[in-house]
């Protein structure tokens, strides 16, 4: 290290070293800018800059190691052989070429290292071969431990130095690794040269040392300097260059990206203009030079579009947006090319500068579309609203996720609240519905919200604000569902449907229910009395059923009036509903009939127990008006599950029971008894029988003679129908005659009897009457008389020999008809004669209302002549009625010559009766016809009887 010191301080000149290092460090700083120019190019130049970057490096190197060998002064005079000093310039650069070569192509640590042991190493040779050139009297001796120091020194620094570089990302990078470069060559120079001594050597010439070191030293540098400055020159020439270059890309691009910008604003869809603050475009793209025309670009063009309306508040609105410098915007007309008027947005942007003008981007967006669009929606959600607001639903959209809905103000309205006034949500709903709806409800909506019905539809109660509770149909629909299928949005409706439910209500009460007791109707009696004895059988228990007749309603309805009738009935049934315990029930059948369910009893006897007590309470007076009737009832019971255990059995039975209890008479109860169907099944075989009768040819006629005793003369003959059973014999109409009423049968029966008697009286030899029994049933077609022409005209009977008899009761079922069609028959010339006189409830009120042509007075009286005084008064007051009214009476059940006498001394002059001759087939009756003279049997015998 002494030795370096020594050879650094003693041996080198003062100027040397500093001159040496300025030259060394430019030429590095400046050999590893060209270097990075290399790098930063490719190919031939790339090149160029690399030899340029290795000969001012080489160069650098080389000229340091002269300048400091110049001042190198080893006490002895030097000289320099030209061409081994040429020869280690061209190493140095050659040596620096290479590594610089292998820097440029390297990147990381190890092409840096071994890009600067190459330098270094060049760096050494170079000194090496320099150092053969110098000329001294005397040889060089080389201390091998210097000069190994020497080379690693120069290596280790230079890896340094490249390795700085390969790193450098700054300026402050480069001079750091020419600063490191540079001391490197220092060092590898000033330790070479310490490891160097010169032997003097007697034999040498002196080298006398003729060089102006300084000058020559200064020169070098000078040079190199120049080649150096030279260097930078073509530095900044290329760098100027590379400006150049960069100035001419940026305005191409600038070029590129106006024309993008025009092709973009060309593409939009809204007009786009840019004028400074006086208005006069300066740049407009192609929609709005379509729209104005290529040469229109000034302000005053563009206010004159607007529509004429919105001209002016446009104007001033724009001129504030001006002055102020904010954005101008406006919805707006203006006029196109065609003269026509369409919405535009026209948005208008300041763009300040620096220099303190204005420019104004503006844009114009045809909207017309979107506000005619607009515009259509608000008048038909106007409309939507009118009719939401006049239609009788309320509608709701519900959010499923949050529970929140939207409410037509129609809904509220439904319910008594003005909108706003309850949240719109889902749990209002739910706190509005009827407890009793609910579960249904959500039950109802659960299965839709899981998708098993397509639609929601549930009727069910909301309370409105007035507390009352409401009847809504809500209709509704699922109309989306999130990924996993859950329902998530809910829209429906809401129908008021009070009016009709309370309108089903009153259907359903009406179709249930008696219209005039308001009593449960035999659909409602039958349907609780099933449910009962199901109870009954499932659960054990008995209960009983009673079927309750009035006695004498037919007698009220038809003496005081069918109004009577009705507020008869309607007593009778709010007696029998205040007699029952809540759960029985009291029901109207039909007519006077009603029945009552007893929903338990404990004992056969507790029917009738309460049997008794209903009653009691129908039989009380009932005032009617100013009157004051009574009537009783007759109650039939079953008791279940003894009679039966369903409904059909056990109203059948306590159906028997009343039967038999009005058979007994009045107020009466009966309970069912086996025996009682037995008499059904016979009934029931009777009527079979009778249909087959009526098809076959058991009925036939037998005929009994009216006669005129005090003339002994035969009048016509009573037709009065037999049944010849194939097994019973004989049977009497009392047997057949009542069933066949009931059962509708008499209808074929009549048609039959008047047929046959017709027919039967045509062939009589003698125009002789044939008196025919009419039933109130047959009374009730409409028709008659023309059935009854059509059988005279069949059987071509003459109208004046048929008598019809009829009882009082077909007149006063209903009177004007039976009048109409009593006229409409005597009209037909065919008598009509009242039967049973005497027995009915108003014979006399019957007898003014229809002039009949004849009287039977009933046989009842006749038969108690003689027995009952009663009996003789009657009679004799018929026939003092017939007088008076001058029709004729005849007296029918004539058995006895007593009565004969009795009747004929009254002035009696028609009679019938087994003194007169029985009911006798047809086949006798051309005897006793041609009895009129000569005639045997009870007719001859009566008649004969008479005439004594
Ligand atoms: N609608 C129809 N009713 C009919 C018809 N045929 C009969 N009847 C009615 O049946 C009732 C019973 O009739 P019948 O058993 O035939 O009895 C009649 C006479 O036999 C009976 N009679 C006549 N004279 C006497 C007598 O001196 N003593 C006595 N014990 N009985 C006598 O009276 C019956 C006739 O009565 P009436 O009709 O009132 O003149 C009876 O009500 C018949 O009307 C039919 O075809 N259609």
């Amino acid at each position: 290290m002494y030795r370096a010191f020594v050879c650094l301080t003693a041996e080198h000149t003062a100027w040397a070293l500093p001159l040496a290092m300025l030259v060394c460090w430019l030429s590095c700083h400046t050999a590893l800018r060209l270097l990075e120019q290399a790098r930063a190019e490719s190919g031939g130049r790339s090149a160029g800059w690399l030899v340029g970057a290795a000969f001012s490096a080489g160069a650098g190197i080389w000229s340091t190691h002269f300048i400091a060998m110049l001042g190198y002064d080893p006490g002895l005079g030097v000289s320099y052989d030209p061409a081994i000093t040429l020869a280690s310039l061209a190493v140095g650069v050659i040596s620096a070429l290479a590594a610089l070569t292998l820097l440029r192509g390297a990147r990381g640590t190890g092409g840096g290292v071994a890009a600067g042991l190459l330098l270094g190493l060049g760096i050494a040779v170079m000194h090496a071969t320099g150092m053969q050139g110098v000329r001294v009297p005397g040889t060089f001796a080389w201390d091998p431990v210097l000069a190994a120091a020497a080379v690693a020194t120069g290596c280790a620094l230079a890896c340094g130095s490249l390795l700085a570089l390969s790193r450098a990302e700054t300026g402050r990078g480069l001079i750091l690794s020419a600063t490191l470069l540079s001391v490197g060559i220092a060092a590898l120079h000033v330790l070479a040269m310490a490891a160097v001594r010169v032997v003097p050597d007697p034999r040498a010439d002196l080298a006398a040392d003729s060089l102006p070191r300084a000058a020559l030293a200064a020169g070098i540098a000078a040079v190199t300097l120049a080649v150096l400055a030279c260097s930078a020159l073509a530095l900044v020439a290329d760098r100027l260059r590379r400006m150049n270059r960069v100035l001419s890309e940026q305005r191409t691009a600038l070029i590129a990206g106006e024309e993008r910008m025009r092709a973009l604003t060309d593409a939009l869809p809204q007009m786009v203009w840019v004028a400074p603050d006086d208005g006069h475009a300066v740049y407009a793209n192609r929609r709005f030079q379509a729209f104005f025309g290529a040469g229109s670009s000034s302000r005053t063009q563009r206010i004159d579009a607007h529509h004429p309306d919105e001209r002016a508040p446009n104007a001033a609105a724009w001129r504030q947006a001006q002055e102020e410098r904010r954005t101008f915007e406006a919805e707006t007309r203006w006029r196109d090319p065609s003269g026509a008027y369409r919405w535009h947005r026209i948005v208008i942007v300041p763009v300040p500068h620096a220099d303190g003008t204005v420019e104004w981007i503006g844009t114009a967006h045809d909207i017309d579309d979107i506000v005619r669009a607009r515009e259509a929606l608000r008048v038909s959600g106007e409309r939507l609203a009118l009719a939401l607001d006049a239609g009788s639903d309320g509608l709701w959209d519900c959010d499923l996720a949050t529970g929140e809905a939207w409410t037509s103000d129609r809904l509220w309205h439904l319910l008594g609240y003005a909108p706003g006034e309850l949240p719109a949500h889902a749990r209002t709903w739910r706190a509005l519905i009827h407890p009793d709806d609910r579960e249904r409800a959500v039950a109802t909506l659960v299965a839709h919200l899981a998708g098993a019905t397509p639609m929601f539809e549930c009727e069910h109660r909301l309370r409105r604000k007035d507390g009352a509770w409401g009847w809504f149909l809500t209709r509704a629909k699922v109309v989306g569902r999130d990924a996993e299928g859950r329902a998530t949005r809910f829209v429906g409706t809401h129908i008021d449907i009070s009016v009709r439910k309370e309108a089903e209500g009153r259907i359903a009460h009406m179709a249930a229910h008696d219209a005039l007791t308001d009593l449960p109707n035999r659909t409602l009696f039958r349907e609780r009395l099933r449910r009962r004895l199901h109870e009954v059988v499932r659960d054990g228990g008995s209960c009983a059923i009673l079927c309750l007749d009035l006695d004498r309603f037919k007698e009220v309805n038809d003496g005081l009036g069918h109004l009577a009738g009705d507020a008869l009935l309607q007593a009778v049934a709010r007696r029998l509903s205040a007699e029952l315990p809540a759960g029985d029930t009291a029901a109207r059948l039909g007519g006077d009939e009603f029945a009552v369910l007893v929903v338990s009893v404990a004992h056969p006897d507790e029917a009738r127990a309460r049997a008794q007590t209903l009653l009691r309470a129908v039989g009380r007076p009932v005032r009617i008006g100013d009157q004051s009737v009574e009537v009783g009832a007759s109650i039939g019971i079953a008791v279940a599950p003894a009679d039966g255990a369903d409904e059909e059995t056990l109203l059948r039975r306590a159906d028997l029971a009343l039967y038999k209890a009005k058979a007994e008479g009045r107020n009466t109860v009966r309970a069912f008894e086996p025996a009682m169907d037995a008499a059904l099944a016979e009934r029931r075989r009777l009527e079979a029988d009778l249909r087959r009768a009526l098809a076959g040819d058991e009925l036939v006629l037998h005929y009994q003679p009216q006669v005129r005793p005090a003339c002994g003369r035969l009048v016509g003959f009573e037709a009065l129908v037999r049944w010849r059973h194939p097994s019973r014999g004989l049977v009497p109409p009392n047997a057949f005659i009542p069933l066949a009423e009931e059962t509708g049968l008499i209808l074929p029966l009549g048609e039959f009897v008047l047929r046959e008697a017709c027919r039967e009286a045509a062939r009589w030899t003698l125009p002789l009457k044939v008196a025919v029994n009419l039933s109130p049933r047959q009374f009730q077609q409409a028709d008659l008389p023309e059935r009854v022409l059509a059988i005279l005209t069949e059987t071509d009977l003459s109208p004046d020999r048929l008598e019809i008899e009829i009882t009082e009761t077909v007149i006063i079922n209903d009177m004007a008809r039976a009048l109409s069609v009593l006229r409409r028959l005597k009209a037909l010339g065919i008598r009509i004669a009242m039967d049973d006189f005497g027995t009915g409830y108003s014979s006399l009120a019957t007898l003014q209302a229809f002039p009949f042509d004849k009287i039977k007075i009933d046989r009842s009286f006749v038969s108690q002549l003689g027995e009952r005084p009663s009996a003789a008064e009657i009679v004799r007051a018929v026939l003092g009625l017939g007088r008076s009214l001058r029709i004729g009476v005849v007296a029918e059940g004539v058995e006895t010559d007593g009565q004969r006498r009795f009747l004929a001394d009254e002035g009696c002059e028609e009679m019938q009766g087994y003194l007169f001759g029985k009911p006798q087939p047809a086949e006798r009756l051309a005897a006793m016809m041609d009895g009129e003279r000569p005639a045997t049997g009870a007719v001859t015998e009566g008649l004969r009887a008479a005439a004594s």
